[in-house]
């Protein structure tokens, strides 16, 4: 029989399309969800559909060029609301189910997100973007590019931000607004950014998220408060001892559960845990202390961006329990934890779970799920009957052409003989006898996760003919909080290891060439892909992605540059510039012969392009590889999974004509 289908090509991102934020109507009869593509212009859309799961239709109830995302039923299922920019800025629509004409709800100066229903289904907190100063009462007044001053002054450490531009004079403020009168109530302010939770069941309360130390430059802490809707002292739930987020109250009240970590010397390089609070007695307790499992969905993928809106932590009818995302060992599902600290699996498999909703009563779930051969696609759960049913196949037209590669997972030794996983992807048309050149490949954070989840680039570069090797080195998420923190302060030594020794264990295969090998990373995964360049000659060719070379100069640049480098470098350009030196592959560059192709955003705050520049410019000074270098103007740190569409496909033709000239 012929095989008609063909390799999956860069420019097929231009279809692929994906689901996210499904939220289940409270009687469990329909789900609504948030359905993001290109259009013909090469421009993301997301719309807001409905699913019957009575008739098993889809309907469409948002159209046309905006962003649509945040739908949320009202409490008794009757009304929908969502954020839209499809007046401008991103700001809050209503819609009555039994209607089709929506009404835009706030007009704030610099857009809105994250509502959330009051109880009583009257009003909806949500968190907006304020100058000192400015209300949301202020009309649109907006915050352009040509708004900005003839000269700025910087007063603080956190003025920037890879996310949000510059944020040296917004900040986030929650507030409510009454949706019959459209009146708006501001319920913080000041140089704070606060996140909006939920609200108490009496309707009296929001729990509200916010870092409001005296120094929020060197104190990273974010606490939970209880605000008065209506005014009053707000109540402190939380102890200046962590990083928190979440907060969600139990259906009594007398509970709120949220997800963070305790704040000693880790911010980044630690698991998130579940914790409650009795809000009576005044305790908060880690629920998840001796679960060594990281809450939240820590798959690394380039077809979402990252970031989705979470469920948080969702509470069981009886207040016994939350359901939660966790991910372990390259999956991410969903996990039932008990009062009693104890936990339940309640969604597994080799996949990636990112993002579920129940009904009211918790009889089903609908869940969003990304595996290796599918981008994103909704999935009812009946937990009563424990049946799951596929309710969705947003790419299945496109895919019913495109032969994919399904990966093989690997269990290998790594460095002290740790067990590391990975996963190598045979080329599409792989014939057994035959030589197949290997790219490595390197995720970034490094606190993230490789997994069972969809990877563009990796099965464009199996499309191509090559294997594609790549793997969780410690410092990944997945495999516990020791492994987690165990590239700290090492960067390059263990970590570098574990990455070599799959190389060598691909190689032992007989049909991975071992003369022609390719490297590649972006962020983390861009440093180590320099660092291995000076180590040696091993690899025929590198592609660094937003990478990091210099740590002494990162330190002043990025974002985070300050209080990263000293968690996982573990030293800062004034104590120990050596050490932050030794660090850097920019000291390497002496050694390095390998082809290196160097891509870089030039708005990316978290790995300033001057990382980029540095290396280039030493690299063609000393003029013994070939090196190419391309910038990609007005892009950040997400560029390649949420960026620009045509500079993500550039991005992928460039790596696989650099490979495919030099490996
Ligand atoms: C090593 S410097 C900062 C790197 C960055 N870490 C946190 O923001 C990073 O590696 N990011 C990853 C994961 O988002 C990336 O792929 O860009």
């Amino acid at each position: 029989m012929t095989d008609t289908k063909r390799g999956i090509t860069a420019e097929d991102l231009y279809q692929i399309c994906y689901p996210s934020e499904p939220q289940l109507s409270p009687d469990g009869t329909k789900a609504v969800f948030v359905e993001t593509k290109m259009d013909e212009l090469r421009q993301y859309q997301s719309h807001i559909y409905l699913y019957s799961l009575e008739d098993n239709s889809k309907t469409a109830l948002t159209s046309g060029p905006f962003r649509d995302s945040f739908p949320r039923w009202s409490p008794d299922g009757s009304k929908l609301c969502f954020v839209s920019n499809r007046s401008g800025k991103a700001q809050l629509w209503h819609l009555d189910v039994n209607e089709t004409e929506f009404k835009q709800i706030t007009n704030g100066p610099n857009g809105i997100s994250s509502p959330v229903w009051s109880p009583d289904g009257r009003s909806i907190a949500f968190a907006a973007f304020l100058r000192t100063g400015q209300t949301l009462t202020e009309g649109t007044e907006e915050l352009t590019e040509e708004a900005t001053p003839k000269s700025i002054t910087v007063d603080k450490m956190k003025y920037k931000s890879d996310d949000s531009g510059f944020v040296y004079e917004k900040n986030k403020q929650v507030a409510v607004v009454n949706i019959e009168t459209g009146s708006v109530t501001q319920l913080t302010e000041g140089t704070y950014d606060h996140a909006v939770g939920s609200w108490s069941p009496d309707g009296k309360w929001l729990a509200i998220t916010a870092n409001r130390s005296v120094n929020p430059d060197i104190q990273h802490e974010i606490d939970i408060y209880l605000v008065p809707v209506e005014g009053g002292e707000w109540k402190k739930i939380t102890n200046s001892d962590g990083t928190y987020a979440m907060p969600t109250f139990s259906k009594d009240g007398k509970k709120l559960a949220f997800i963070g970590s305790v704040a000693d010397q880790h911010l980044y390089a630690t698991m998130k845990k579940i914790w409650v609070a009795e809000l009576d007695a005044g305790t908060v307790q880690c629920l998840t202390a001796d679960w060594d499992v990281h809450v939240g969905d820590a798959t690394i993928g380039d077809v979402r961006s990252p970031g989705h809106p979470n469920p948080g932590a969702v509470w069981t009818t009886d207040g016994q329990g939350m359901y939660v995302i966790a991910s372990e060992k390259g999956s991410s599902g969903i996990y039932l934890v008990h009062l009693d600290g104890s936990v339940t699996k309640v969604v597994g498999g080799e996949r990636n779970v990112y993002g579920f909703t129940f009904d009211n009563e918790k009889n089903s779930l609908v869940m969003a799920v990304s595996d290796s051969l599918t981008p994103g696609d909704l999935f009812h759960v009946d937990l009563n009957t424990e049946t799951e049913k596929r309710l969705t196949d947003v790419n299945g037209e496109l895919f019913q052409e495109i032969r994919l590669s399904t990966p093989e997972e690997i269990w290998y030794e790594g460095a002290e003989g740790w067990n590391i996983q990975g996963w190598i992807l045979k080329p599409v048309g792989f014939q057994e006898g035959n030589t197949y050149p290997a790219i490595l490949q390197i995720h970034g954070g490094p606190h993230s996760m490789y997994g069972h989840t969809f990877f563009h680039e990796f099965q464009l570069l199996a499309a191509q003919g090559y294997v594609v090797v790549y793997t969780n080195p410690r410092g990944s998420y997945g495999y516990g909080e020791r492994f987690v923190q165990a590239c700290c302060g090492d960067y390059g030594g263990n970590d570098y290891k574990d990455l070599m020794h799959a190389v060598d264990y691909v190689c032992q295969f007989d049909y991975v060439d071992e003369t022609r090998l390719g490297v590649a990373g972006g962020s983390y995964g861009g440093f180590m892909t320099n660092w291995i360049i000076g180590q040696g000659n091993r690899f025929k060719a590198a592609v660094t992605d937003r990478s990091i070379c210099n740590w002494i100069s990162f330190y002043g640049v990025s974002d985070i540059g300050y209080y990263f480098s000293a968690e996982e470098i573990q030293a800062n350009p004034f104590e120990n510039p050596e050490k932050m030196w030794h660090h850097s592959p920019l000291r390497l560059v002496a050694n390095m012969e390998t082809p290196l192709l160097i891509m870089h955003g030039e708005r990316d705050y978290r790995c300033p392009i001057e990382q980029a520049e540095q290396l280039y410019m030493t690299l063609r000074h000393r003029g013994k590889a070939p090196v190419s270098f391309i910038r990609f103007p007005g892009a950040n740190h997400e560029m390649s999974r949420s960026g620009d569409p045509e500079q993500r496909v550039l991005r992928l033709q460039y790596t696989v004509d650099w490979f495919n000239q030099y490996v």
